[in-house]
């Protein structure tokens, strides 16, 4: 495939990092017969495959299968003991392919895309330098994903905290372990580790989950305190030591101080815009990278940046969804053939803007889509929003003794149309394609009263929101 083609350059299309993003913005591309090198400096699959969805999501099942058969009777009479945190972190080295990119490497090349191992930087309009080697192309997809973010608290960078990279990849269950960060990776990693058998402690500055609505949050704070985790809201660590044991601690500006074997540090994410040679393109790493629907950055008719690395949504299938849009597009450019780039066209990601979905699988899980009633009152919208107690809903219950949940919806009054659904229970994670299609699709409130939702299954919580919020005259 390398060698100068038709247009003078060593490829159409050069996309730098070969996570779940780039390798969707490179395989699209491909399919519509564009000419695609990838270059990536650690494993092919990034940082989701190895050190975030996949082990995170492996370490977290067996715990709330094991939950999940305590709650029914019966069926927790059968189970014999802990949870086998050995086989758990055998299972998730699996999931994770044993840090191994090869079955990655193999599917790159049965797509036709070439792959360049190193750090690629930018070193002008078509231009990508890896090593010694500059590599020309059309278009240049920028995929570098996102870095954790250490906040300045004295103290903690010394104490080596793990990051979510060492929780996800570790071999051993620490004894202890305090999370800073209610997010969602502290709250996830707060679950597997106690389920695993490491007392634990969370602290956020915040309250839990702080994005989603406040029930979200509530009723997760309420279940990990029924795990024994420790959860501290509103507080603020000002120093972390660690002794000549290994013993770190962290203490709060009220003097409470939290000592553990392990500490772990998620408190966010931000773009990787650094050290990519944007300055020799004229632009500013620190300001991030803006662009339009099409994934193509601003003032510019060449370069794109997708995924995490352009802060729309950090999450892999919408990273993802961008991939699609962006691969086309790059194709219908190149090949000069029509774009589709307007709303909801199939060159635009135009679903980032309002139908992004979010599962936090912790237990109860969190699954949303949308505006939370908030954000569409911030976006001057007249909503009317109305919840529905999950506890109360047949499926629900019989699907684990003393169900809890709440679900709500958010309708747009001016539209009659739903713009956010959220979900808090066990196993709800499902039901939230249901309210992506229906905000997508832009359906009538009064045209879901003809969905129905079969009988008894978890999702006649959309009938009974749909009575809640009053039926059609
Ligand atoms: C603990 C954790 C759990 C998560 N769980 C979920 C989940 O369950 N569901 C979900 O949707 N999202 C989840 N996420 C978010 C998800 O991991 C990201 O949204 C996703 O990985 C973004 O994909 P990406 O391809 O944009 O970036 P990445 O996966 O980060 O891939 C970027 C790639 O670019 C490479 N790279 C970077 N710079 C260069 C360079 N200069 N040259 C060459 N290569 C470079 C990197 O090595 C990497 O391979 C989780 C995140 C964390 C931290
Ligand atoms: N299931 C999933 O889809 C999944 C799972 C994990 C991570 N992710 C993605 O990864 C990204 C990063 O996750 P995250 O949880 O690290 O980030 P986040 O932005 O979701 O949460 C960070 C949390 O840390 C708290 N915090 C920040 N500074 C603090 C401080 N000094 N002291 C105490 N608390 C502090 C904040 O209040 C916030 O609640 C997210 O944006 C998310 O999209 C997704």
């Amino acid at each position: 495939m390398t060698g100068t083609g038709e247009h003078g350059t060593d490829y159409d299309l050069i996309v730098v990092g070969a996570g779940p993003v780039g390798e969707n913005v490179a395989d699209y591309a491909a399919r519509r017969g564009v000419r695609v090198a990838i270059v990536e400096s650690e494993l092919v699959g990034g940082e989701c495959s190895y050190w975030a969805c996949m082990p995170s999501k492996a370490l977290l099942r067996s715990g709330h299968a094991v939950r999940a058969a305590r709650r029914l009777a019966g069926a927790r009479e059968a189970l014999g003991g802990p949870v086998d945190a050995a086989a758990v972190l055998a299972r998730r080295s699996s999931f994770a392919s044993h840090w191994k990119d090869d079955g990655q490497v193999d599917w790159l090349a049965s797509a036709g895309i070439d792959l360049i191992r190193g750090r690629g930087r930018v070193s002008g309009p078509g231009k990508v330098r890896v090593g010694d080697r500059v590599h020309t192309a059309r278009a240049v997809a920028l995929a570098t994903g996102s870095v954790p973010v250490l906040p300045p608290i004295p103290g903690l960078a010394a104490a080596k905290p793990w990051g979510t990279r060492e929780a996800t990849s570790t071999d051993r269950v620490p004894p202890r372990l305090v999370i800073i960060g209610g997010g969602v990776a502290g709250t996830e990693l707060a679950f597997a580790f106690s389920s695993l058998g490491s007392r634990v402690t969370l602290l956020s500055n915040a309250g839990l989950l702080p994005r989603e609505e406040p029930f979200a949050g509530e009723h997760v704070a309420a279940s990990l305190a029924g795990e024994g985790v420790d959860v501290r809201l509103g507080v603020t660590p000002v120093r972390v030591d660690r002794d000549a044991d290994g013993i770190a601690s962290v203490v709060l500006d009220d003097g409470t101080a939290f000592a553990a074997e392990e500490l772990l540090v998620s408190t966010g994410r931000r773009p990787n815009t650094g050290d990519l040679g944007l300055e020799a393109v004229g632009l500013d790493p620190a300001a991030g990278v803006a662009v339009d629907d099409t994934m193509l950055v601003d003032g510019t008719d060449w370069l794109y940046a997708v995924g995490d690395v352009n802060g729309r949504a950090l999450l892999t299938h919408q990273g993802k969804y961008q991939a699609r849009a962006a691969g086309e597009a790059i194709a219908a450019r190149l090949r000069a053939t029509p774009l589709a780039d307007g709303p909801w066209g199939a060159h635009a990601a135009t679903a980032d803007h309002l139908a992004v979905p979010r599962v936090v699988f912790s237990d109860p899980e969190v699954a949303a889509v949308g505006l939370s009633e908030a954000d569409a009152r911030d976006r001057g919208l007249d909503v009317r929003a109305v919840e529905y107690d999950l506890g109360s809903v047949a499926g629900a219950v019989l699907h684990a003794d003393g169900y809890t949940g709440r679900a709500k919806i958010v309708v747009d009054e001016g539209r009659g149309v739903l713009v956010g659904a959220t979900f808090v229970g066990q196993d709800v994670a499902e039901l939230v394609h249901a309210a992506t299609v229906a905000i997508v699709g832009e359906v009538a409130v009064d045209r879901l009263w003809h969905a129905v939702p079969a009988y008894p299954t978890t999702s006649e919580v959309w009938l009974r929101l749909l009575e809640e919020y009053g039926r059609p005259a």
